[in-house]
């Protein structure tokens, strides 16, 4: 058997180290200064690679991809570049990480580190529970701080997990030198599937859908019969077997015979008459917001608190609503957002609400971005604005890189792109001119303190990275393995300085081509886009806007059509003075009746066991 071999890419499409060399190839092939180098060693591999990031400013951020340990694999000597059609098992020696890739040779890194806020108590109580290995629904109204959590959440497992694969190795060790019995691994208790109900929230938080985690394609068949193909894939059976906990983030969109489906199917495939066969599951989300997408009218909606095993999964006392709101900081805008969300909106808070159709007057060069329930009338808007601006245009176009599917096979670039254009706002082709309102979707927590998914700005330049460096306009954060020499003039865009700003960044800064990954459910790229990471911003969609934090909106509630669509675009602003409302009606404030019926019991009570908890910490008892 030929010896197995590491790869790492030091420069390329994504350095970091790989296991085989048909996913270092992707990296170096046709990649002009192509950096790489083989090991029979991953550490000397992950040696090597770190070695060439000592030259990249301090601070940046990087982390190393490997490969998914758990498949059979082929390798390939590098340098001969002979495949030998051997498949070798690998040891398992690191948890796949995502690729934030490193700028190399170019000092052109951020100039301030990730920051994420500190957890409330709350959110640090719930991460406990969870911790503890309870099953757990949280949720809360826009901008509480769930998808905080969840990323804390994650880095939690992940931490574990690791620290728990070191222990193992050492007691395998000290179990082979027969100092030791066996004992059972704790590793796979901190094995974790991260996915949502949506391709795009899956990519938001590094994840997959759980309809591909589960492997059951649409989920459209019968339980039984999802149950049974399931058995049938080695990979994904394996996957359902071994995992010690599963996330499934914007669960108010999944169905309620999905959420039965996905807990029978568990319950089968571990053997276990435990919900979800004793899988520890993870829900987030927020049924006040967007419902399932049904064919019928939003009657035949169904929601996964509906589920028959709903209650098993998730006890009464395992769930919780996140309740301080930390995007607005007027306390009469928290409030009208609180009570439109259950569909109540008072008199008084109409006018409010209808005052806002005047425009917000802003310095020059700095606009709103809209929001607007219709895709067509999104690409009309921003086609038309664009059409207006009598600049050159310059069109980047992406370049999609297929993957692999879980199951082992290469995607072909047809269908990686179908997947990456479902699965991601970045644009396939991407025109812009000097003038063009953009808006920056690199993903969350990748930032630099101050842009972050949902900054925006005007493209007022197009610049290659030395001319870029020469005025001292620095690329943004996370921006990699593009050489100073590239002849690509990419677009300088002037940020608008955010309110929220925790460090210094230029206000220009060029916005160079990086990378996104849509995920297959063992956690490896199935498509990799490289694009510049910006969409025009003049208009975008409500359902695309959920997640974000945007300063400066302005809505048309004209063609709202479902239930939760007009609370989630005006509670994406973050105050009242930089909201502009067009088209305004109490009538377009719709919550679902059967979500209000089912959370008004579990939101009173815990309102009344945290004035109860207050009075008590409060109370003298002397
Ligand atoms: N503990 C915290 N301290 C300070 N700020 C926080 C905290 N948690 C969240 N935030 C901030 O609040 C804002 C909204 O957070 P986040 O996006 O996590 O909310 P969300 O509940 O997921 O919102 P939505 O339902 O609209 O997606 C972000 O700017 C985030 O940084």
């Amino acid at each position: 058997m030929p010896k197995a071999k590491w790869y790492a890419v030091r420069v390329g499409r994504r350095p970091g180290v790989y296991a085989t060399w048909e996913e270092a190839a992707r990296q170096v092939n046709g990649y002009p200064g192509a950096v790489h180098k083989s090991f029979p060693h991953p550490k000397a591999a992950e040696g090597w690679y770190r070695a060439g990031l000592r030259q990249r400013p301090a601070n940046t951020s990087s982390s190393v991809r490997y490969n998914d340990p758990e498949q059979s694999i082929k390798t390939e000597d590098l340098n001969g570049g002979i495949p030998s059609t051997n498949h070798v098992k690998r040891p398992y020696t690191h948890p796949t990480s995502m690729v934030t890739g490193p700028a190399v040779n170019t000092d052109i890194g951020p100039s301030s580190s990730a920051s994420e806020p500190d957890l409330s108590s709350q959110q640090e109580e719930i991460l406990k529970r969870i911790l503890k290995g309870e099953n757990y629904f949280f949720t809360g109204s826009a901008g509480t701080g769930k998808s905080v959590l969840l990323r804390a959440i994650i880095k939690a497992f992940r931490q574990r997990e690791e620290d728990e694969r070191i222990l193992e190795e050492d007691r395998w060790r000290r179990y082979l030198s027969g100092e030791v019995n066996n004992e059972r691994s704790e590793v796979q208790r901190w094995k974790l599937g991260v996915t949502a109900s949506t391709g795009m929230a899956g990519v938001n938080i590094g994840g997959s859908t759980v309809h591909s985690w589960a492997g059951i394609g649409l989920g459209e068949l019968p339980a039984e019969k999802l149950y049974q193909n399931v058995l049938r894939n080695k990979i994904t059976a394996k996957r359902w077997k071994t995992t010690g906990a599963l996330i499934i983030d914007e669960v108010s969109m999944i169905g309620a015979k999905l959420f039965d489906k996905l807990e029978y199917i568990g319950r089968k495939i571990r053997k276990s008459t435990e919900p979800f066969g004793g899988l520890q599951i993870i829900l987030s989300g927020d049924f006040y917001q967007l419902p399932p997408v049904t064919k019928g009218s939003s009657s035949t909606t169904s929601f996964a608190f509906e589920a028959e095993s709903w209650e098993r999964v998730i006890p009464k006392d395992n769930m919780s609503a996140l309740t301080r709101v930390f995007r607005q900081k007027e306390d009469a805008f928290v409030r009208i957002l609180e009570s439109m969300r259950r569909g109540v909106i008072a008199s008084k808070d109409i006018d409010v609400l209808k005052g806002l159709e005047r425009t917000v007057e802003y310095p020059k060069g700095v606009e709103p971005v809209g929001l607007y329930p219709q895709k067509a009338e999104v690409a009309a808007i921003n086609a038309d604005r664009l059409k207006a601006l009598d600049s050159p245009s310059q069109v980047f176009m992406a370049f999609d890189v297929p993957g692999i599917t879980s199951q082992g096979y290469a995607l072909d670039t047809a269908r990686a792109t179908h997947s990456l254009n479902r699965n991601t706002i970045w644009p396939q082709e991407l025109e812009l001119k000097i003038g063009a309102l953009v808006m920056l979707v690199i993903l969350t927590p990748n930032q630099d303190g101050v842009l972050v998914n949902g900054s925006t700005g005007t493209v007022v330049d197009f610049m290659t990275i030395a001319e870029a460096l020469a005025v001292n306009i620095r690329p943004v954060s996370g921006s990699f393995g593009l050489s100073p020499d590239t002849k690509v003039r990419w677009p300088v865009v002037e940020f608008i300085p955010s309110k929220f700003a925790s460090g210094n960044i230029a206000k220009r800064v060029l916005v160079p081509q990086m990378t996104v990954d849509v995920l297959n459910a063992s956690g490896r790229p199935e498509a990799t886009r490289h694009q510049i990471p910006l969409i025009l911003a003049w208009a975008l969609t409500i359902h695309k806007s959920q997640g974000q934090t945007l300063e400066r909106v302005k809505i048309d509630l004209n063609n709202i059509f479902v239930e939760g669509q007009t609370y989630v675009a005006i509670s994406r602003a973050v105050s009242l003075d930089t909201l502009q409302i067009l088209n305004f009606s109490a009538h377009k404030v719709m919550a679902h009746s059967r979500v209000i019926e089912w959370a008004r019991p579990f939101e009173q009570e815990q309102k009344d066991e945290e004035e109860w908890d207050e009075l008590m910490a409060t109370a003298d008892l002397t």
